[in-house]
C-alpha cells in the first residue's frame, strides 16, 4: 500500500467505523496513567476495561475486538497475567498492541518482554530508546544490548530508532510506531512520519500510554499499520489544536481530550504525513 489517498481512506473507515461501533480494546495498563488511557479510548469512540488478573486478561481477549499490553508498573500476578493473555490472543489471531515501557528496569520485565517475542504483537508502540532495546532484547537488527532508556523516557532521536522499528515489524508481521517530535510507524516495507502534536506532551505523564489504548481501540476495525496511523493521526492533530488553545500542561491535558473526541475523520486523514519505502 503506497498509494497516500488509499491509507488516507482507510484512516477515514478506521475513524468512523470506531465511532459508529464503539468496540472494546481491554488493557492490562500501568497504574499511573490507567484513567487517561481510558479517557483517550472513550474519546475517540471505543470502550475500555482495565484488569489485572490472568482470567480476566484471557476473558478481554477473547470478547474484546484488539487487546492492550503495557509494561508500566509491573505487579507479582503479572508474571502469570502477561504471558497468558498474550497467548490467547496470538492463538485466537486478536490484534494486540505493546507498550515495552521502561524496558531494562528490572528481571521481570526483561523476561515477560523475552517471552512476548513468541506471541507476535500486532504492533508494538513506544518512544525511540524502548523501541531499540526491544529490537535487542530480540536479537533483531537495529538493537541494541543494553537499554538506553531513562525510567520511562526516551534518550533517543526517532530517525535512530528506524532500522530497530523495521526489524520488528518484519519479525511480527505487523506495524511499529515510534513516538516523539514526529512519530515513525512502519510495517516492514513503508515508513511513514506522522507530523504535529506539541512540546506539552511531554510534560504530561501518559501520552504514550494513552496512544497506545487508542490504537488498539483502531486495531479492533483496521489491520495493525492503519490502526497505528490513525492513532498517531488523531494524537497530532488534537496535540496541535489543543496547543494553540491554552498555556499550560493541566489545562492542556483536558483540552486535548475535548479535541480528541472533536476531530473529523477527514481532518485526522489529512494531518500531515510523508511516506517513504524502506
Ligand atoms: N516534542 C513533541 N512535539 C510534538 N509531539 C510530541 C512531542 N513529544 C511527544 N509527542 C507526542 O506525544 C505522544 C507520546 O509520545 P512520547 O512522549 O514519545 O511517548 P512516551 O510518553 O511513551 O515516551 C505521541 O503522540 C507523540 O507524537
Ligand atoms: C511515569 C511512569 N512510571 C511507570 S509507568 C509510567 C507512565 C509512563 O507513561 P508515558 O510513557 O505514556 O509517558
Ligand atoms: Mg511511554
Amino acid at each position: 500500500m503506497d498509494n497516500k489517498g488509499e491509507i488516507q481512506n482507510q484512516i477515514i473507515q478506521a475513524v468512523e467505523t470506531v465511532r459508529r461501533t464503539n468496540p472494546l480494546a481491554g488493557s492490562i495498563t500501568n497504574t499511573v496513567t490507567m484513567n487517561f488511557v481510558a479517557n483517550a479510548q472513550l474519546a475517540v469512540g471505543g470502550s475500555a476495561a482495565m484488569v489485572y488478573l490472568p482470567d480476566e486478561g484471557e476473558f478481554l481477549a477473547k470478547v474484546g475486538g484488539a487487546a492492550y499490553i503495557n509494561m508500566g508498573t509491573l505487579l507479582p500476578i503479572y508474571e502469570e497475567t502477561l504471558p497468558h493473555t498474550a497467548k490467547v490472543l496470538y492463538e485466537t489471531g486478536k490484534p494486540w498492541v505493546l507498550d515495552p515501557v521502561a524496558i531494562g528496569i528490572g528481571a521481570l520485565r526483561t523476561q515477560l518482554l523475552q517471552q512476548f517475542k513468541a506471541y507476535k504483537p500486532s504492533v508494538v508502540r513506544g518512544n525511540a530508546s524502548e523501541i531499540i532495546a526491544l529490537a535487542g532484547l530480540w536479537g533483531l537488527d537495529g538493537g541494541t544490548e543494553v537499554s538506553n532508556v531513562r525510567g520511562v523516557d526516551s534518550r533517543d532521536s526517532v530517525n535512530a530508532a528506524k532500522a530497530g522499528a523495521v526489524a520488528l515489524a518484519k519479525w511480527t508481521g505487523g506495524a511499529v510506531a515510534v513516538s516523539g517530535e514526529t512519530d515513525l510507524i512502519t510495517d516492514g516495507d513503508l515508513i511513514v512520519f506522522s507530523q504535529g502534536g506539541s512540546h506539552f506532551m511531554e510534560k504530561i505523564t501518559g501520552f504514550g500510554c494513552s496512544l497506545g489504548g487508542v490504537t488498539a481501540v483502531y486495531a479492533t476495525v483496521a489491520s495493525p499499520f492503519i490502526a497505528a496511523l490513525t492513532a498517531a493521526g488523531v494524537y497530532n492533530l488534537a496535540g496541535k489544536r489543543a496547543a494553540n488553545k491554552v498555556d499550560a500542561p493541566g489545562s492542556f491535558q483536558v483540552r486535548f481530550l475535548d479535541e480528541l473526541y472533536k476531530a473529523t475523520a477527514e481532518d485526522i486523514a489529512n494531518n500531515p504525513l510523508e511516506i517513504e519505502a524502506v
